[in-house]
């Protein structure tokens, strides 16, 4: 299980390297859940990491808006993303979101054949009106995705196994097997939780506030990812 650690800026891309993150996932929590950083911002965690572990960088929570979510797929790419990450919020259907990655995934391996699509989905989608994620395995891989994965949608407090079960989360970890793409797993993830993540066994885990200290508007500290990257091995 690979640790992945959301930095907003250069200074905590540092932290989280020094303490152990096997992925750099460059956000803008401002801007919601999966919210967009600037170019420059991705840049800079891509310098920190100077290709020593792969930089992720989020596009932001989308309606369905393929061309606008395409040229921002592109722009993190060219950024120096490796890992690119669309959420898929206000998409209603499959189809819908069979639209934006199909066009995402083309968009970035158009440019460099090695860029990796994630698609997530929201575990509490059920109150944002978006897409199951149990829907989104047969979608995504279809449509070129690489990594499937979940998170919250509303940063409240409220956490992803507050909303799927243990079951859901294995089955959703399974069909994203199945079809060959990698499984990650986010929202609002405690230290408590690990027990069940190890148990489920996704590829990834997504964690912001828990090596914040609890806080996701504080700073990550290296420490806690250190902590954290221990507790999984
Ligand atoms: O991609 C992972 C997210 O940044 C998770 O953030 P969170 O742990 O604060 O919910």
């Amino acid at each position: 299980m690979r640790l992945l650690v959301s930095p907003v800026n250069a200074s905590e891309a540092e932290a989280a390297m020094a303490g152990g993150a096997d992925i750099l996932d460059v956000k803008n929590p401002r801007e919601g859940s999966l919210g967009a950083n600037f170019p420059w911002m991705i840049r800079s965690v891509a310098d920190v990491s100077a290709g020593r572990i792969p930089v992720s960088a989020t596009i932001g929570d989308f309606d369905y808006k393929p061309g606008t979510a395409s040229l921002a797929a592109l722009g993190a790419a060219v950024s120096g993303a490796d890992y690119i990450k669309v959420g898929l919020l206000k998409i209603r259907s499959r189809d819908e979101a069979a639209d934006m990655l199909g066009n995402i995934a083309r968009s970035i391996k158009d440019f460099d054949e090695g860029k990796r699509l994630v698609a997530a989905a929201y575990s509490d989608y059920a109150r944002v009106g978006s897409i199951s994620p149990m829907e989104l395995p047969e979608v995504a891989s279809r449509s070129g995705a690489d990594v499937v994965m979940v998170d919250t949608a509303i940063k409240d407090g409220m956490t992803t196994f507050q909303f799927m079960t243990e079951a859901e989360i294995a089955e959703f970890i399974s069909a994203g097997h199945d079809r060959g793409m990698e499984v990650a797993i986010a929202g609002t993830i405690k230290f408590t939780d690990l027990a069940l993540l190890k148990r489920a066994g996704p590829d990834i885990i997504g964690v912001r506030g828990a090596v914040c200290g609890g806080d996701r508007s504080g700073e990550i500290k290296e420490e806690l990812v250190r902590r954290m990257k221990a507790d999984i091995s």
